[in-house]
């Protein structure tokens, strides 16, 4: 009886009814510098699906600088989501993801961030319903925690160093990303030797170059880096080819970042030989599932995995370590930092960070819940028409 209870309840229909897109503005805690952009905030853009059972399941669409780092901004991922993706999705069965999905990719090319916030909305109203965290929807966790990486990024060696130093007194992180690219390419070197020399063995070091150097540069480059005992450097050149001319020449790993954007360009990555570690993310990917095709195919060529962020908030960093939870190897840890890079926490409980790793949380659907008063308090819109009515 029990069987044929919660057989039905798999079947029966469950009819999205609403959909809800808002920006909510958050501060960082200092200026973080990247070649392309200096963030000093992030803007996240949620979505909230609303269901028939009752069920709401909540996504994230966040991008680095606006339009600096790819075609979608969290404005136009709510103007494309409002004007395009809501008709779809109302009245189709919540249920039913890959169909979903599998709708929205018939009528809407590209848009990959909007639909990742989109399936993790799906995903996470499927938890609640099932009772099932969204790892194991997909497919079923191999790991409880995932380290993470913390990015160094002040712009200043000397706070850099201080930096690291504080976060490895609280054992929260003993991998570091150094973000480079912006000066001389013997300025960036001197800086990430500088590092790594006060660091010594007790953290690795990394640097990501985010597409700044041309390939000569990268020859100097490389070769100094892996002498300063830098152990990876993250997409150094731009194109799949350049990475691939260069991948296997110094001792230093070759990390795909911003070639990647989707299975079909980490089959392309893959048939080059263009690196040897895939920085995953979800939302590069265009979604959950996509990302684990984006790992299978790593697997396949012999290329190890790292965990990406697009420093997304809480919403997305949960829903990217419930994916990198289901990858096999995870060699390279991941860099799921985000929410610690904002002043503001908007979450009721805080996500676990601690022992240098992230928890990946266990109940139902993200397994999360937002704090309705801060997240209010800190959307766009309201904001604004608060500054209207105080005129
Ligand atoms: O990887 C990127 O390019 C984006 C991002 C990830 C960490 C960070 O500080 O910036
Ligand atoms: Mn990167």
């Amino acid at each position: 009886m029990e069987h044929t209870q919660r057989l039905q309840l798999s079947v029966a229909p469950v009819a999205i009814e609403r959909v809800e897109t808002f920006l909510v503005d958050l501060p960082t805690i200092r200026p973080h510098q990247l070649s392309m952009a200096t963030m000093n905030g992030q803007t996240l853009m949620l979505v909230r699906l609303y269901c028939s059972d009752g069920t709401v399941g909540v996504g994230e669409g966040t991008t680095i600088g606006g339009l600096a780092y790819g075609a979608e901004s969290p404005e136009g991922m709510k103007l494309a989501i409002d004007t395009y993706f809501a008709p779809l999705l109302v009245g189709a069965d919540a249920s039913h993801v890959p169909a979903i999905m599998a709708k929205l990719d018939k009528a809407i090319r590209d848009n990959r961030f909007a639909k990742c916030a989109v399936e993790t909305a799906l995903f996470d109203a499927l938890g609640q319903r099932t009772g099932l965290p969204v790892s194991q929807l997909l497919g079923g966790r191999v790991r409880e925690s995932l380290p993470v990486a913390w990015t160094l990024a002040s712009g200043d060696t000397a706070k850099d160093i201080d930096e690291a130093e504080c976060m490895l007194a609280q054992r929260r992180h003993n991998i570091f990303k150094l973000k480079i690219g912006r000066r001389a390419v013997a300025d960036d070197v001197a800086h990430v030797a500088a590092i790594k020399k006060a660091l010594g063995d007790r953290a690795a070091v990394r640097v990501d170059v985010n597409m700044a150097w041309s390939e000569l540069q990268a020859q100097h480059g490389l070769a100094a880096l892996a002498d300063a005992g830098c152990e990876l450097a993250e997409q150094p050149v731009a194109t799949a080819e350049a990475l691939a001319r260069l991948k296997g020449r110094y001792p230093i790993a070759i990390m795909a970042d911003e070639s990647l954007t989707g299975p079909a360009s980490a089959f392309a990555l893959a048939r080059v030989a263009g690196a040897d570690v895939f920085a995953v993310k979800i939302e590069q990917s265009g979604g959950l599932r996509a990302a684990q095709q984006v790992a299978a195919i790593a697997d396949a060529a012999g290329i190890a995995l790292y965990g990406g962020t697009m420093l997304e908030g809480a919403v997305g960093t949960v829903a990217s370590a419930h994916v990198f939870a289901t990858f096999r190897d995870l060699q390279w840890g991941t860099e799921l930092f985000g929410p610690l890079l904002l002043t503001e926490e908007i979450l009721a409980q805080p996500l676990q960070y601690q022992d240098f790793q992230l928890a990946v949380p266990t109940a139902p659907g993200l397994g999360i819940a937002l704090d309705e008063d801060r997240v209010q308090f800190f959307r766009r819109d309201k904001k604004r028409s608060a500054a209207v009515a105080a005129h």
